[in-house]
């Protein structure tokens, strides 16, 4: 089966002076899925962002998004878009805002039903120069979804948000993507591109480092988490030099007993758990408790990246 393609980087370089913020990018996205764009503060999630709706052009490479240029499928009103840095219009209230969009949209939805959407509707007539930051997210929102696009792009949507307003946010792009729109997001929250997108893009040094779903990058990530608790003392340095340990952290279990220095709880992050843990054994100690677990996305996020810049000048 063919898929249609909605967004498609081919070999995209983009530089600024000396720094290649995105750098030969090759990837698609298709219709449905939810893609969460992860990196490090520099790695070119919002250089990328730019490209796709064609506020910037690529030095090298090709965008196309929904078969046209950046730029066209944005004035057909394909894309819906909220930005980092959007900076709405002083002295307009919220429903004048709000209508404008629609008006300017060549497919848009009524007014009441973006505002209620977006959770505005009991707002609707303050200025937006007096909002709150989560409530002026919340209209940049509204403003991503004033009319029916195929395409929904977000940088950093829910900073500010409180959690209800996240929820209720979050809620909405499901519902949007079940309907066969493909929603875009960059984020800092790894907890919430672990809850809700179905494929995950990490990106570093204008590189994709990783992509697939939040399961598989969890699992290529290939470190496991290891805990356990000693009753007798230990050496640290001998924990310290287990292989394959990436790190460590040692703390009392907290019982009077502990007080003493006796009973510790030991928690390692090991880039081989079978290997970590044999070697554990060979130190002719008695671990109890022992758990080894897989990385949070965040954990796995965190050692991909790290094993990156270990690798790089
Ligand atoms: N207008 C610009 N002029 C010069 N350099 C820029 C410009 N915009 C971005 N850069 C550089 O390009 C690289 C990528 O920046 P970009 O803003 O795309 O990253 P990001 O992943 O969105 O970062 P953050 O998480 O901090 O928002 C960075 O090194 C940044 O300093």
């Amino acid at each position: 089966m063919t898929r249609t393609t909605v967004v498609g980087f081919d070999q995209v370089t983009k530089r600024y002076g000396d720094v290649r913020a995105v750098d030969g990018l090759t990837l698609d996205l298709h219709p449905g899925q939810t893609v969460a764009l992860l990196g490090p503060n520099g790695a070119g999630k919002s250089t990328t962002l730019d490209l796709l709706l064609g506020l910037r052009r690529p030095d090298t490479g090709t965008v196309r998004v929904l078969g046209t240029e950046p730029r066209e499928a944005v004035v057909a009103g394909r894309v819906g878009a909220m930005l980092q840095s959007g900076g709405l219009m002083d002295e307009v209230t919220v429903a004048e805002l709000v209508r404008l969009a629609c008006a300017l949209h060549p497919r848009a939805h009524p007014v009441a039903e973006v505002l209620a959407r977006a959770g505005l509707t009991t707002i609707a007539d303050r200025r937006v120069d007096k909002l709150s930051g989560g409530q002026a997210q919340r209209v940049r929102f509204a403003l991503a979804t004033a009319g029916d696009s195929d395409l929904i792009v977000l940088d950093e949507p829910t900073t500010g948000m409180d959690v209800t307003a996240r929820r209720a946010f979050w809620a909405t792009m499901r519902e949007q993507a079940d309907q066969g729109r493909t929603v875009l997001f960059a984020t800092h929250y790894l907890e919430e591109a672990d809850a809700i997108a179905d494929r995950v893009l990490v990106l570093h040094r204008g590189r994709l480092l990783a992509d697939g779903t939040a399961a598989e990058i969890k699992a290529g990530a290939g470190a496991r988490r290891i805990s356990f608790d000693l009753d007798a003392p230990v050496d640290e340095a001998s924990l310290r030099a287990l292989p394959h340990l990436t790190s460590l952290t040692l703390s009392d279990g907290g019982s009077a007993a502990d007080a003493a220095g006796s009973r510790r709880t030991v928690r390692i992050q090991s880039a081989d758990a079978d290997a970590t843990v044999h070697a554990l054994y060979g130190l002719g100690l008695h671990p109890r408790n022992l758990e080894v677990a897989g990385l949070g996305l965040e954990q796995a996020f965190v050692a991909l990246t790290a094993a990156e810049e270990a690798g790089q000048p």
